[in-house]
């Protein structure tokens, strides 16, 4: 079996959570997802089935890792490892490569386990709630190659936190270099999480050098993006899954873009729009959306903070004819449905990042609008996951 020319299969490869296609051509596995939604989909008459979008680079794609630390008996000893799970999320990987990651973002991961294992850290421990290092959040812009990073605490009193945080700074900087070729970091800060979840960040920050965002553009748009905002894991495709979305907007249309984000789909059809409204629950994703409206000089998208069943009402009767979908993997389930179906857009665009959840949405939707076509867009290669953009029309309206 062959992977892509010149790609050689990760050491961890088997064993990692992470990927599941290593070891097949990518065009097998391009032709495995969209067979796993032509499945899913198969019922639904007069449905258009697209061809998947390959990802321009099935390889180096993550510009975000959330890596959990752990411990394991390597060599005779006992060691703090840093990287993702096993496969039967029994263990923490020693991470010594990655085929998915950006390289930076690898070598950054690498710098900091170095570095917690000369400071003495340990690994927290959900069983025995001991322990002091949770995980490590980095993100990587990838237009301008700034990096920010987190390491997550169970507690606040990281041990001789500024001594200690200058020398992951020299120690990130020694590996990543100054050439500018794994990228350059602008900012360390230090999360602090000490509930009992399964949500790698808490909600208080110690910024303990630099700035606590990177600059990242999204079309001629751009944006200050923080650690604990979403941001699609796969820039270099972001922009095929968001023109997807602009083709189906008509000229002039007044758009809800619900789950918006910092609202980097809002942006992108803006110029095709009336207005657009962006619906977002996360505080700061809200402030990051407020921020790039001033920045950007962008006059016809505003955005309102809360959840998409509390919102979404609010928004009936004023003259909005098109709905962005963009929820997490849980879909929107059976209130945001109801609303939606209460509201009588004419078109709906969903873009999904879980079939299983949009299938169940595609039927709660069904009694006023029948799905007119599923898009599959690969923004995960090598894993299991596959993107869709479906697009449904109202039956009263066409
Ligand atoms: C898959 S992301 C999409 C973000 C954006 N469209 C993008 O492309 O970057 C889903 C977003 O929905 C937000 N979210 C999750 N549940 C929500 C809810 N019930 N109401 C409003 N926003 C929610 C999350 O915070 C996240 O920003």
């Amino acid at each position: 079996m062959t992977t892509s020319p010149g790609t050689k299969i990760c050491t961890h490869f088997g064993t990692c959570g992470g990927c599941n296609y290593l070891d097949i051509d990518y065009t097998k596995e391009l032709r495995k997802k969209e067979q796993t939604i032509k499945e899913l989909f198969k019922t639904y008459r007069h449905l258009e089935f697209r061809t998947i979008v390959p990802s321009p680079s099935p390889e180096y794609y993550r510009h975000k890792i959330q890596l959990p630390f752990g411990r394991r008996n390597i060599a005779n000893k006992t060691l703090l490892t840093l990287g993702l799970f096993n496969k039967e999320s029994t263990f923490v990987l020693d991470q010594t490569e990655c085929q998915i990651q950006d390289p930076g973002l690898t070598e950054i991961a690498l710098a900091v386990k170095q570095w917690a294992r000369r400071e003495g850290l340990l690994p927290y421990n959900e069983k025995s709630r001991r322990g002091m290092m949770k995980y490590l959040v980095a993100r990587k812009s990838f237009s301008t190659g700034e990096i920010i990073l987190g390491i997550v605490t169970a507690k606040e009193d990281l041990p001789h936190a500024k001594d200690a945080s200058k020398r992951l700074h020299t120690a990130i900087q020694n590996r990543i270099g100054k050439t500018g070729k794994f990228g350059k970091i602008v900012g360390i800060i230090q999360n602090i999480n000490t509930k009992h979840t399964t949500m790698a960040l808490g909600r208080e920050e110690h910024l303990l050098w630099g700035r606590p965002y990177i600059h990242e553009h999204f079309g001629k748009h751009k944006f200050r993006v923080g650690l604990s905002t979403f941001l699609q894991v796969n820039p270099i495709q972001t922009p095929s899954l968001y023109n997807l979305v602009l083709d189906e907007i008509e000229p002039e249309s007044r758009v809800i873009d619900a789950y918006s984000g910092i609202g980097t789909i809002s942006f992108w059809i803006s110029g095709n729009c009336k207005e657009v409204m962006g619906i977002e629950e996360n505080p700061n994703s809200h402030k990051t959306a407020l921020e790039s409206v001033k920045y950007n000089k962008v006059h016809n998208v505003r955005f309102r903070k809360g959840r998409v069943a509390e919102v979404l009402p609010t928004l009936f009767g004023k003259n909005y004819d098109t709905l962005v979908l963009d929820p997490p993997r849980t879909g929107l389930g059976v209130e945001v449905a109801e609303t939606i179906l209460g509201m009588g857009f004419k078109k709906i665009v969903y873009v999904s990042c879980d079939p299983m959840s949009l299938r169940e949405d595609t039927n709660l939707l069904a009694r006023q609008y029948f799905l007119n076509s599923v898009q599959p867009v690969d923004m995960f290669p090598r894993t299991d996951h596959v993107e869709t953009v479906a697009v449904f029309r109202n039956k009263n309206l066409t």
